[in-house]
């Protein structure tokens, strides 16, 4: 542990994990396991069953069998973030107001919104409303509502989506922050991530169903 590290030590594992949807098998029987400082790169071609997994392990949706969580049995996860497609901004709320109402939703353990929004570069914006904000403003306030609750788990959903590559090079700084704080990082993608440490990468590679 550094002093950096502000989560205990926390190791999930995956076992004989099986999900899919509408009753379709898409990931059998996966094994994995993340500790503190990890990110698991999910990948594989369009509809490999990559969201789905990221829902399964979410909670959102129930596997088909086994378990991801800490190995000991009845142990819960870890607060998780998870951060999917559709980005859960209100559009009638302006920028500030929506990660203002995370902050209260998830706990207000991390940087003020005002901060967070900087980090991300909307702070000039705050005061907008969230549907006016464009592909890539809208996925930085996603990646902005990380910033305000402090949770050691990140389930993220095409993170780089619609991002420039500032936006990119963002993405890998926070998940590098996240990472050297003692947070684990479980994120499905199509574009390339490389961390200032490539030993905390690992891929776990979908295919697509025959
Ligand atoms: N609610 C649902 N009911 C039935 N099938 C579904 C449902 N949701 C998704 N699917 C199907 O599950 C498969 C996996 O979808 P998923 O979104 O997990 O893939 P993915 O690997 O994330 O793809 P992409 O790279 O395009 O984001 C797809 O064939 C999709 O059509």
């Amino acid at each position: 542990m550094t002093d950096q590290q502000v989560y205990p030590p926390i190791h999930l594992r995956a076992t004989g994990l099986s999900c899919g949807r509408g009753g379709m098998l898409l990931t059998d029987q996966l094994d994995f396991s993340l500790r503190n400082g990890q990110t698991l790169l999910l990948r594989g071609p369009n509809g490999a069953g990559k969201s789905t997994l990221l829902l399964t392990l979410a909670g959102i949706i129930a596997p088909f069998s086994g378990r991801f969580g800490p190995p000991d049995a009845g142990a819960e996860l870890p607060l998780l973030h998870y951060c999917g497609h559709r980005n859960a901004s209100k559009p009638r709320l302006s920028v500030l107001e929506n990660l203002t109402f995370w902050a209260k939703v998830n706990g207000p353990t991390g940087m003020t919104p005002q901060a967070a929004l900087g980090q991300v570069g909307l702070g000039d914006l705050d005061g907008l409303d969230a549907g006016y904000l464009s592909a890539g403003q809208s996925r930085r306030l996603a990646l902005a509502r990380l910033l305000v609750s402090l949770r050691p788990l990140w389930l993220l959903d095409e993170p780089t989506a619609a991002l420039d590559e500032p936006g990119h090079q963002l993405v890998t700084r926070l998940l590098a922050n996240h990472l050297a704080r003692g947070g684990l990082a479980i994120a499905a993608t199509h574009d390339p991530i490389s961390l200032p440490d490539p030993s905390s990468l690992s891929t776990l590679l979908l295919a697509r169903a025959p």
